[in-house]
């Protein structure tokens, strides 16, 4: 049966005109009902790099700005056949290249929870707040990025979750600066099938939303092989996670939690007070508590953004004006209609990357660059399957019954900074930033960055082994609910 959903239109458009978190609102959202799923009527909002919606898939860029794919995601068609309600498209960094979601051809996204939470500790009373609101100027915070439209629709309460993309922590960062809760799966568990590439061997579909129990029922969903989607885990791996995980038959009464040592750097004062306060509270609810050593994750900046680069810049060559997207106009003298049409149509971020990738997959430093930093992705990967006690299925690690469960670290070094403050920061200090969601990103393992209970919205994540999905979701659900 299809029907039309009764989504509260007024309601979406004035997030949407305080937040800038849509590219685009579906006014009326025809849907099919799916009486028997637990996510029928579920509003949800998907990220603007996922492709199959009548409307356009512009991955926040002016040279998609009119692309209508012919193709749906897995994973768009999954919720759509679950009967959920597609409400719209969200704003993103521009190719998900970003954690600050300022770089979108669609301007900023702005931080819903720090606005509510400014006026929460502001001196005036709610009615003087409402009655003029204009009058009450507080800084805008961003609300991180890249999936930072999904994050503010998720957390200014005009959806029910959102699906987002993590390459580096595109769905856990701005979660942890909103204030929700932010999934990032296991590499290679959710359909990447119709979602436009950034850095495919990173890439991973996220769920956000505002408890554990939805991002796990959502997940539970998607949770499926897709032999669209090469990289998708394949059945026989799926098989064995399982078998392993019941056979551990792990309760979580007492958990093993692995604090890293390495991550300890230079999270400011708010952010440790609060991952201190977390591992206290697990401490006295009969927890095991064990720093842990991950001396490779040291590295893992500069192997990102070694690798993420030259991924983007080999994905990226298809926009050359001819094919599809924005073609420039330009009569220039050359013949060359590519280097025009890159030029205007990417943004400044977008064609720093394309150059650093390019470069790197070079003659010149291939050898130094590129290679370098797989092994250091490859060290990283070992460090990680030394700490756990759950078996890497990929590596067929050996891990001893002294390894962890899970671990425990913060999301983001601070809060939410000013829109001002993040278009002051230089690329490097924006890379850097990610200096605490990259290390899973590129063990490829499951990670869920929860919100503490503090007056600006601080996350902490909750990192698995590969594979180990559902302890990290189940971990993640024991936290939030005796918090
Ligand atoms: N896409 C992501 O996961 C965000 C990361 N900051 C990047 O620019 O690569």
């Amino acid at each position: 049966m299809s029907s039309f959903p009764r989504i509260n239109i007024p309601k979406v458009l004035e997030a949407q005109a305080k937040y800038n978190m849509f590219t685009c609102v579906r006014p009326v959202a025809m849907h099919i009902e799916n009486p028997h799923s637990l996510l029928n009527m579920k509003l949800c909002a998907i990220k603007d790099n996922i492709c199959g919606i009548p409307e356009p898939t512009t991955c926040g860029s002016k040279m998609l700005k009119n692309y209508r794919s012919p193709f749906k995601a897995t994973v768009l068609d999954m919720l759509e056949n679950y009967g959920t309600v597609i409400v719209g498209k969200t704003n993103m960094d521009e190719f998900g290249m970003g954690s600050t979601n300022t770089n979108s051809a669609f301007g900023p996204v702005y931080n819903p929870s720090f606005d509510k939470t400014q006026k929460k500790l502001s001196k005036y009373t709610l009615s003087e707040l409402q009655d003029n609101e204009e009058t009450y100027d507080f800084p805008k915070h961003i609300a991180g990025g890249s999936s930072g439209g999904s994050a503010a629709a998720v957390a200014s309460n005009v959806v029910d979750f959102a699906l987002g993309t993590d390459t580096g922590g595109s769905v856990r960062l701005p979660a942890s600066y909103c204030g929700v809760v932010g999934f990032k799966p296991t590499y290679g568990r959710l359909s990447r099938w119709g979602v436009i590439q950034y850095a495919q061997s990173f890439d991973t579909v996220g769920i956000l939303a505002r408890d554990v129990d939805t991002s796990k029922l959502v997940f539970d969903y998607l949770n499926e092989f897709d032999e669209k989607d090469p990289t998708s885990l394949l059945p026989p791996l799926r098989k064995r996670i399982d078998e392993l995980a019941e056979s551990r038959n792990k309760g979580l009464q007492k958990l093993r939690i692995g604090i890293p040592k390495q991550l300890n750097l230079d999270v400011d004062s708010k952010v440790r007070e609060s991952w201190i306060k977390l591992i206290s509270q697990l401490f006295e609810q009969d927890h095991d508590i064990y720093p842990v050593d991950l001396p490779s994750i040291e590295h893992s900046i500069p192997s990102y953004y070694t690798l993420v680069p030259s991924e983007a810049a080999s994905n990226l060559a298809r926009y050359d004006g001819i094919r599809y997207g924005y073609r420039s106009e330009s009569d220039s003298k050359d013949d060359v209609l590519f280097a025009p049409t890159r030029d205007q149509g990417f943004g400044e971020e977008v064609k720093r990357r394309v150059l650093i990738g390019n470069f790197n997959l070079s003659h010149e430093a291939y050898i130094s660059h590129y290679l370098k930093a797989q092994n250091l992705r490859h060290q990283i990967k070992l460090d990680f399957d030394k700490v756990f006690r759950f078996p890497n299925v990929l590596t067929s690690s050996q891990p001893t019954s002294e390894g962890m469960d899970i671990l425990i670290a913060p999301t983001s070094l601070s809060t939410a900074p000013t829109v001002e403050e993040a278009n002051s920061m230089t690329p490097l200090e924006v890379f850097v930033n990610d200096a605490l969601t990259v290390p899973s990103s590129l063990a490829g393992l499951p990670t869920c960055s929860i919100p503490m209970k503090t007056p600006e919205p601080i996350g902490m994540q909750v990192i698995g082994q590969f594979g180990d999905d559902n302890l990290v979701l189940n971990a993640s659900r024991l936290i939030q609910q005796s918090m």
